[in-house]
């Protein structure tokens, strides 16, 4: 953690969840409510077809609804896009951009997700911009050089502490029960947090940094415990209420 930073527990549920699922968005903000000052924000980023429901659900609850993309525009001819503004207007205050996945599936540039960025803000939507190394480019000594082009690229000019989250996400840690080791967890975190801070002052001092990849109930703890991580974001095991809140309660324990 990172001393004066309020940490940030989000969820990314991915391509996943209906109607059905609304009832684990029911029981998370039961569990989160029923405690006082809780010492995080918490957030789920959901599939757009969600939004609105869970916004709803959420509306008397301290956990706030984000989506998982945007286009760079606010309108237009781009079918099956969804712009920041419309995210915003169906009860999102943040938006996920530049995700892994959407960098492999979709060949989303660094440039691209600058963009995205910079729409969230447009639309009043916080920013998680991710960055993370593969298996590859760990194995061969060039996760740092990847990460920092990644954020060079991608965090905007106009980046501040308030509208914007870093999210380090290893891809080979992703869905695949493989986390990094508390000493290259911790030396990456110090690694962005010495970029931002040089290219942003207090700003980048203040910005929060998430560990993304095969957080669980069993290891969040101990990875929130890192110097300068502050927070994580959640795949899998935030599509389970009791599992997304016990790695809640590994904030500030
Ligand atoms: O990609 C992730 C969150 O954005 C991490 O996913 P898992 O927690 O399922 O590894």
């Amino acid at each position: 953690m990172t001393p004066g930073v309020t940490p940030l527990v989000a969820g990314n549920w991915k391509m996943n969840g209906t109607a059905a699922s609304l009832g684990e968005i029911r029981d998370v903000c039961a569990g989160l409510d029923h405690k006082d000052a809780l010492p995080h924000e918490t957030l789920l980023c959901l599939p757009a077809t969600l939004i609105e429901r869970a916004a709803s659900v959420a509306a008397d609850s301290v956990l706030s609804i984000g989506g998982e993309d945007c286009h760079p525009l606010e309108s237009g001819a781009h079918t099956g896009d969804i712009s920041a503004e419309m995210l915003a207007d169906a009860g999102a205050t943040a938006v996920i951009v530049g995700h892994s996945e959407r960098r492999t599936d979709h060949s989303e540039t660094n440039a691209l997700v600058a963009d995205k960025a910079k729409a969230a803000w447009r639309a009043g939507l916080s920013a998680i911009v991710c960055v993370g190394e593969t298996r590859e480019e760990r194995e061969s000594g060039n996760a740092e050089n990847v990460v920092a082009s990644q954020l060079a690229g991608s965090v905007p000019d106009a980046m501040n502490a308030a509208n914007t989250v870093i999210a380090y996400e290893p891809v080979w840690a992703i869905g695949t029960g493989l986390v990094p080791s508390g000493d290259d967890i911790e030396a990456m975190h110090a690694l962005i947090r010495r970029i931002m801070t040089e290219r942003f002052g207090s700003e980048g001092e203040g910005v929060r940094i998430l560990y993304g990849g095969s957080v669980k109930p069993a290891n969040a703890k101990e990875i929130f415990s890192i110097a300068n991580v502050d927070g994580g974001l959640v795949g899998g095991a935030s599509l389970k209420a009791s599992d997304f809140l016990a790695i809640c309660e590994g904030v500030g324990a």
